[in-house]
């Protein structure tokens, strides 16, 4: 297929109007570049219209949480096609990933846009602190090819070995315990991340590419301040422990490595796999009653800071204006580093244990550290839904070197539910996380130790506080607390609620008689127990699966939990 420049133009600014401020400086260039990385995807000829009704899987289709070509959905169409004798079906509601999502630093854009996102909201929480004009919040998902991995942040991280040993006692099956999915995340795994070379913890010969933090000013600073009041640097995803560590990233050479790029794009070419995209699957006709949408878990996030940073120099993205240039781009183009592999200047994490889970650890920390542009505020704002509020928040702090971690509840105990709206398949369904209503309030208790632990370690540490000068700065709408108090941490903690974009659980692994299960641990809907009529050969094979949520981002378990089923269903028809 031969593309004029003029035709290339016109796909960018159809496909995706928005980029409009991450290309500022070098326009066209980007938006070409990311077209390149795409050229032979979108010359295929995969774009077929088979009916479904001739292949032997369709991989595809929950009622709630939606599956297709996502992280999960990729990873059982490829291991299933590796049979030649087995003829794969994907469907997909969207499209090919976006050229523009190929760029780390596009990432902002990805999200609540019509091209890339579902662009779903939740309903107004009753637990917020913010006012209900800046409701209700956006609650992003992937759309596309890849699913969430072609739009999320690319933070690679496994869970806790105690997650997966809780997923194998609520089924009492070991087919979930860490000792078992430990192989298959080691089977996904082309590890070239912080810790290759230092020990055989990771795999080497998957699919899926995971490298390391490429542009990190400022990161050292964090990690000696985490050294100062006696955490470890170590890798998360062996055995993890409470600790803090650079980040590891879905990345091939510095571009995004989604589900898509690591699993299907390479066996495009497979003749027993043909991909439907822009199908999305209708048939909403209830077969069994089976609790499906509730026990919704999520991440819900809040943004600790800015802390302002006084000391110049040492901090890196001002994501789309002064670190956008021509070197960064033939930095990334030619050698896949610099400013544009950055996700929203993101370069630590951390899991530390609140008082209440001694041992396991419950909080999740994601560091960032960039400079407050203007712009910057309304981006979060338009991924968020949340008004103006962040613009109107950072207004006087524009131009300073900031620093914002964001925390996380690891192992929330609150629970939310999924409903349709109506039986209109397209119609988008209500969603109530419900953050922050678990009766014992501990979701709160632990998020306010996980303040005390930031502010700490910005604060009275030399390496933050000193020699950075970095500073907590007080919400405005919290003033009527005193600051860095329990009650003021609370305050701040309800206003600014958002998702970390993790939720699992709306069909959930179970035993046979537990109330919550959807799905047993063979992830068979629970009903064919019962040999309900005309649901046998369905199987939920996605995030929402997870009986309980993993204190870590949710791609790298749902990937697996794509290998493990893939494997069940090949044991279960003698394939192989
Ligand atoms: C903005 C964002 C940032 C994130 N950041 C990170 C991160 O940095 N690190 C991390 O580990 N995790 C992250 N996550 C979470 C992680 O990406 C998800 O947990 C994971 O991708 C979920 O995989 P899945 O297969 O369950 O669903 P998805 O990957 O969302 O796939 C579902 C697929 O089904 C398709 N679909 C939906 N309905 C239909 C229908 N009716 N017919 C046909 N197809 C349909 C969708 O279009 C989509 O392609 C993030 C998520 C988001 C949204």
């Amino acid at each position: 297929m031969n593309l004029s420049v003029e035709q290339l133009r016109m796909i960018l600014r159809t496909s995706f109007p928005i980029p409009i401020a991450f290309l500022i400086g070098i326009p066209s260039l980007i938006g070409y570049f990311g077209i390149f990385l795409q050229w032979s995807d979108y010359s295929s000829d995969k774009l077929n219209r088979t009916p479904a009704s001739a292949y032997d899987f369709v991989v595809v289709i929950t009622i709630f949480l939606p599956v297709g070509g996502g992280s999960a959905g990729c990873v059982v169409a490829a291991r299933l096609s590796e049979n030649p004798e087995v003829s794969v079906l994907l469907l997909e509601a969207g499209g090919n990933p976006n050229p523009i999502s190929f760029v780390p630093l596009a990432v902002p854009f990805l999200q609540n846009h019509p091209a890339t996102d579902w662009q779903y909201k939740i309903v107004p929480l009753k637990t917020s602190e913010n006012p209900p004009v800046y409701q209700p919040l956006s609650w992003p998902r992937g759309k596309g090819l890849g699913g969430s991995s072609t739009t999320n942040f690319m933070i690679y991280m496994r869970g806790n070995p105690k997650d997966f040993d809780q997923w194998a006692n609520i089924t009492d099956d070991s087919t979930w315990s860490y000792a078992n999915v430990e192989k298959y995340f080691n089977k996904m795994e082309d590890y070239h991340g912080r810790y290759e070379g230092l020990g055989d913890n990771h795999g080497k010969n998957g699919p899926l590419r995971i490298e390391p933090l490429k542009y990190s000013p400022g990161l050292e600073n964090i990690l000696a301040a985490v050294k100062e009041v006696g955490f470890s640097v170590r890798d998360l995803n062996v055995n993890q422990q409470e600790g803090f560590s650079p980040i590891d990233f879905t990345q091939k050479q510095g571009r995004r490595h989604s589900a898509y790029s690591a699993y299907i794009q390479p066996i495009l070419g497979r003749p027993n796999l043909k991909i439907l995209r822009y199908s999305h699957v209708t048939k909403i006709k209830p077969l069994v009653n089976l609790p499906v949408g509730k026990n919704l878990a999520d991440h819900v996030l809040t943004y600790v800071g800015p802390f302002i940073v006084k000391k110049k120099g040492n901090v890196p993205v001002s994501l789309m204006q002064e670190d956008v240039t021509f070197k960064s781009l033939a930095d990334f183009v030619f050698n896949g580093n610099g400013p544009l592999t950055s996700t929203l200047g993101l370069l630590a994490a951390g899991v530390t244990c609140s008082s209440t889970s001694p041992g396991w650890p419950n909080l999740l920390y994601l560091f960032l550290s960039l400079s407050i542009y203007d712009g910057f505020g309304a981006t979060i704002d338009r991924v968020s839904g949340s008004g103006n509020y962040t613009k109107d928040f950072l207004q006087p702090f524009i131009g300073n070197d900031a620093h914002f971690v964001a925390l996380s509840p690891g192992k929330p105990k609150s629970r939310g539910f999924i409903e349709l709206l109506d039986n209109n398949p397209f119609s988008k369904p209500i969603i109530n996380p419900q953050y922050y209503s678990d009766s014992g309030n501990q979701d709160i208790q632990d998020m306010i130790e996980g303040y005390e632990t930031i502010v700490n370690l910005y604060e009275n540490t030399n390496a933050l506080g000193n020699k950075l000068g970095a500073r907590l700065v007080k919400i405005p709408s919290c003033s009527r607390f005193e600051f860095k108090t329990r009650s003021y941490y609370e305050c701040a903690i309800r206003t600014a609620i958002r998702t970390l974009f993790h939720p699992v659980g709306t069909n959930s692994m179970g035993k046979i008689g537990d109330p919550h299960a959807v799905v047993d641990s063979q992830l068979r809907e629970i009903s064919r127990h019962y040999r309900v009529l005309g649901t046998r050969g369905l199987r939920v094979i996605d995030a929402s699966i997870m009986p309980e949520i993993t204190n870590a981002n949710t791609n790298a378990p749902t990937i697996m939990i794509g290998e493990v089923g893939a494997d069940l269903i090949k044991r279960a028809f003698h394939l192989n």
